[in-house]
């Protein structure tokens, strides 16, 4: 077991990483929980595999758990769940004071937490993330959205968690099209700020994503992959908290770094209708290749540092060109969607781009026309 501090002032919080975490969930929220029931926001998939588990530990603690258990997918980020999220808690009779739970990747602990911020003007929540996604980046740094007609993300506060539970053994459970797409946002820690992590990444993708090495035992080829999965979010979610805690609100520059590859990757998820066609991390690993090769074109990075990174993603099984998703638009159809990043300030928007691998630094110089165009080269 592991604790990363995220050191918010006056709001810190633990982020606990270990196996068997979910199972003894009643021990480790023992302190944030002060009512006999307990108000769970969770999707059908996840309430399938651990509603009991869930409900056996709560219950040997003389709580009980009340569900809301909506549909999964990045369909569910919508008002009308959040409508239906807001209701539930307070029908619930949640105060200020309680601890709502989060239970499942990250389209569930992003609209569980807009609706405990919402509720009474805030409630607390505990963020139990079940996807490799929501363990490395979602359930840390309390951002909380729902996607509305003009775009990704764009209703939302920034709420944090009272504590983050990220179970290793949740993972073993993980469709690996999902585990993918959350190691995309492992990729960006190192591709953000630390190159030796992404050699890291490189030695290590395919035990994160559970790929067996047919020379190993069944015990320890087991070990390796939970190994390797620990070290991953230890190490990505260490990486958030440094730059959560020094920029929570995204006011310096510098935790807009955290959305390498986002811009175009939001602009492909609402071209794509969020959908199962395209997943949030796999947006952002095409996301991420565009970021590279925009950043090669305009003179800032050497194309050999890119090709390295379209190679990783694409080892790791990911998309990471625009052909592979068969869009039918145009680039400016593309840079449209850009136009309500939240980054955008009077009228410029800001990119993520990267001088190098381990180097992103936020690029004001950016015409939306050449990106357009870029894109069009891209689409082709
Ligand atoms: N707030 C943030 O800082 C932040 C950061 C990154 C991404 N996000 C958001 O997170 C969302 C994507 O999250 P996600 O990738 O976790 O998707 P998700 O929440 O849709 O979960 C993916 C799928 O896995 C299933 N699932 C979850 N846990 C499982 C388990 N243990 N075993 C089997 N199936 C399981 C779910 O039911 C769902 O079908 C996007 O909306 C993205 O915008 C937010
Ligand atoms: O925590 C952050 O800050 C991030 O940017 C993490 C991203 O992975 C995440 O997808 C986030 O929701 C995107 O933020 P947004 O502000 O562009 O909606
Ligand atoms: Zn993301």
């Amino acid at each position: 077991m592991h604790d990363v501090a995220v050191a918010l002032e006056g709001r810190a919080y633990d982020v606990r990483v270990g196996r068997g975490l979910i199972a003894d969930i009643a021990q480790h929220c023992d302190g944030f929980l002060h009512k006999p029931t307990v108000p769970i926001i969770t999707d059908v998939n996840v309430a399938q595999l651990y509603k009991d588990v869930v409900e056996r530990s709560l219950a040997g603690a003389g709580r009980q758990a009340r569900w809301l258990i909506l549909p999964a997918g990045e369909a569910t980020k919508v008002w009308q769940r959040l409508e239906q999220a807001v209701d539930f808690l307070l029908n619930e009779g949640v105060d200020r004071q309680d601890n709502i739970v989060a239970l499942g990747g990250g389209v569930i602990g992003d609209l569980a937490g807009l609706a405990a911020a919402m509720v009474k003007r805030g409630c607390g929540f505990i963020q139990v993330p079940t996807t490799l996604l929501a363990q490395v980046d979602s359930s840390v740094g309390g951002k909380t959205a729902i996607n509305t007609a003009a775009g990704k993300n764009l209703a939302g506060a920034f709420h944090q968690p009272s504590l983050v539970l990220a179970d290793v053994a949740a993972l073993s459970t993980l469709p690996l099209r999902e585990l993918r797409a959350g190691y995309a946002e492992v990729v960006k820690y190192g591709l953000i700020g630390d190159a030796s992590f992404f050699s890291w990444c490189e030695r290590h993708a395919t035990h994160v994503l559970g790929e067996t090495d047919q020379t190993l035992s069944e015990s320890a080829v087991e070990g390796s992959i939970a190994e390797a999965r620990q070290q991953a979010i230890v190490h990505s979610v260490t990486a958030k908290a440094r730059i959560v805690t020094r920029d929570e609100r995204e006011t310096t520059g510098e935790r807009a770094l955290l959305n390498l590859g986002h811009t175009f990757g939001h602009a492909l998820e609402a071209e794509t209708g969020y959908s199962d066609r395209l997943l949030h991390g796999e947006a952002v690993a095409v996301g991420m290749v565009l970021a590279a090769r925009y950043s090669v074109r305009s003179g800032l990075m050497e194309a050999s540092d890119a090709d390295r990174i379209s190679r990783h993603l694409s080892r790791s099984g990911l998309p990471i060109s625009l052909a592979a998703l068969e869009l039918d638009c145009s680039g400016a159809q593309l840079a449209d969607h850009m136009t309500h990043d939240k980054k955008m300030v009077g009228g410029n928007l800001p990119f993520v781009l990267m001088r190098g691998i381990g180097k992103a630094f936020l690029y004001r110089n950016v015409a939306l026309a050449d990106v357009a165009a870029f894109l069009d080269a891209e689409l082709a």
